[in-house]
């Protein structure tokens, strides 16, 4: 990788549009070479969250100290409860070269947004293919209640129009299609060691070139 600094790699879009699912496949992938931020958050663990992996889990006294000492690149409070991102962590990485994700809700990214030079972030917002499919991804996790969902699903009402802000907007159909349009953006920013002809654009051109061919070679031919 060329770039002596890294990139701040924002992932955000709506609570349950699946930010997480696709994060942990290009997790996988380690030729990618990502760095994952942790978030810090007073909300209670999931199963099977780990602390210091997921998230650090930390109660409201030592989020709100944490904000006082200016140690967190942005932070938010989202149905009762605080999200936040850890400067520390970021700086370091970006300056050995690294390209960090920061996989975080509207608010925050929007704090980003606002304050990071542009030249230093790749934004992408991550859409539901529709409300109703986001509505059904939510029920189907079953980690929160009627109300909590109802609550993000008007908020999502309000962060969907917000999406022109970031400069990439991709649409989470399906986790796989999700992942290789983010790694043709990765591509194009410059921070994957690929060459062009590997990316999803150029090989879903080919299949389409060998469809149209299949399908006129007669025509073609005679
Ligand atoms: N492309 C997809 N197709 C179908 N289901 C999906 C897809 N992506 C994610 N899901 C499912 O939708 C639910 C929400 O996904 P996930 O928890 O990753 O969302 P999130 O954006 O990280 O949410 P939150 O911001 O609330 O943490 C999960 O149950 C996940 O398995």
């Amino acid at each position: 990788m060329g770039n002596q600094k890294g990139k701040i790699i924002i992932l955000s879009g709506p609570s349950g549009v699946g930010k997480g699912s696709v994060n942990r496949e290009l997790e996988k992938d380690k030729s990618l070479h990502l760095k994952y931020s942790v978030s810090m958050t007073t909300r209670a663990a999931r199963p099977g969250e780990v602390d210091g992996v997921n998230y650090f889990f930390v109660d409201r006294d030592t989020f709100e100290d944490a904000i006082q000492h200016g140690e967190l690149i942005e932070y938010a409070e989202f149905i009762g409860n605080y999200y936040g991102t850890p400067r520390n962590f970021i700086n370091e990485e970006v300056a050995k070269g690294k390209n960090v994700i920061l996989e975080i809700e509207i608010k925050g990214a929007t704090q980003v947004l606002q304050r990071e030079d542009p030249e230093s972030l790749v934004s992408i917002f991550l859409m539901p293919p529709s409300l109703a499919k986001l509505e059904e991804r939510l029920r189907k996790r079953g980690t929160e209640g009627d109300d909590v969902i109802k609550q993000r699903l008007d908020k999502a009402l309000i962060e969907i129009p917000l999406k022109h802000r970031y400069k990439y907007i991709i649409e989470n159909d399906s986790v796989e299609n999700a992942v290789a349009k983010i790694k043709d953006v990765l591509l194009k920013e410059g921070t994957l060691d690929l060459a062009p002809s590997e990316s999803y654009y150029a090989k879903t051109r080919l299949k389409v070139e060998a469809i149209i061919l299949d399908r006129y070679k007669f025509i073609i031919n005679n």
